[in-house]
């Protein structure tokens, strides 16, 4: 699957929800055992979720697109195919967790890469769910650290500290994904499916059993005066540094 949203891959609720959609078939499909995931875009995987939905949006809206953030994480953290992320570019906060739910990490070695949750650079929390993603994936001291700090690693930080499996060349980034992908798929579906969702259940469950009340923490929190204003620094800064 190639992730095509022109700039930067910011995942906006239609592009979620195209995307759900695609992941879905792709289950469905009994001859489809394993996805690459890769972005279309030059140097950015994908920017996170788009800044704009949660910006000066009603609460309804911003209840609708969180849903759909939701939905989107359960669909690749459950799914039964092998999900390997081809990280070609930068994949900041949301980008991030979308990586992280992949069963295998390949990234670019290209040092104007970065990839890890910022949420709290943009004043922002990152929920329960992608915290423990986090946990899940590279243990609670290192991502106590990760989460307080906001903190971006370049793709050799990632790969010391596990958030990534391994660095090629870019160029060899699919080749890479592909050999990868052989390999995972040597492996009994049954046996590895089942194994999956034994590791990653209690994580899968406790967004499921609390998904209502995930929604309207969002939005109590999004719409509040001070974090509207920080996500407008943060939009304002973005652009500037631009010009
Ligand atoms: C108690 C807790 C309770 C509840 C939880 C509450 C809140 C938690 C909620 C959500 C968690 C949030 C998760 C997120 O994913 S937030 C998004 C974070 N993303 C970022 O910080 C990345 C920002 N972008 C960048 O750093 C760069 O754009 C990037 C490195 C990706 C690419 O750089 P490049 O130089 O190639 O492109 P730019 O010129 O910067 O960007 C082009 C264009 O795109 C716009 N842009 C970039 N990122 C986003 C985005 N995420 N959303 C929307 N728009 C974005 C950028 O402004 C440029 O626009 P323009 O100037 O108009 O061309």
């Amino acid at each position: 699957m190639t992730l095509q949203n022109p700039p930067v891959n910011s995942l906006s609720l239609d592009f979620l929800t195209e995307f759900c959609s695609a992941l879905e078939k792709l289950e469905m499909d009994k001859s489809c055992r394993g996805v690459i995931l890769t972005s279309g875009q030059p140097k950015v995987f994908s920017a996170g979720l788009d800044i704009m939905e949660m910006y000066g949006k009603s609460p309804e809206r911003c209840g609708e697109f969180w849903r759909a953030v939701q939905e989107m994480w359960l669909k690749l953290y459950s799914s039964n195919m092998v999900i390997i992320a081809a990280i070609n570019g930068s994949s900041p906060a949301g980008g991030c967790l979308m990586s992280m739910t992949c069963d295998y990490r390949i990234m670019a070695d290209n040092p104007r890469y970065s990839i890890g949750l910022n949420e709290t650079q943009l004043g922002i929390v990152a929920p329960f769910w992608f915290k423990e993603t986090m946990v899940n994936t590279v243990g609670h001291r290192t991502t106590e650290i990760a989460l307080q700090l906001g903190q971006l690693y370049s793709p050799t930080e990632a790969l010391d500290i596990g958030l990534v499996d391994k660095l090629v060349p870019e160029d060899q980034i699919i080749a890479t994904a592909t050999q990868t992908m052989t390999k995972w798929l040597a492996v009994p579906d049954h046996a590895r499916q089942i194994t999956k969702s034994m590791m990653r259940k209690p994580t899968i469950d406790k967004l499921m059993s609390k998904r209502e009340p995930d929604i309207q923490n969002f939005v109590s929190f999004i719409t509040k005066d001070p974090i509207q204003k920080s996500l407008g620094l943060y939009l304002s800064m973005l652009k500037k540094r631009k010009s």
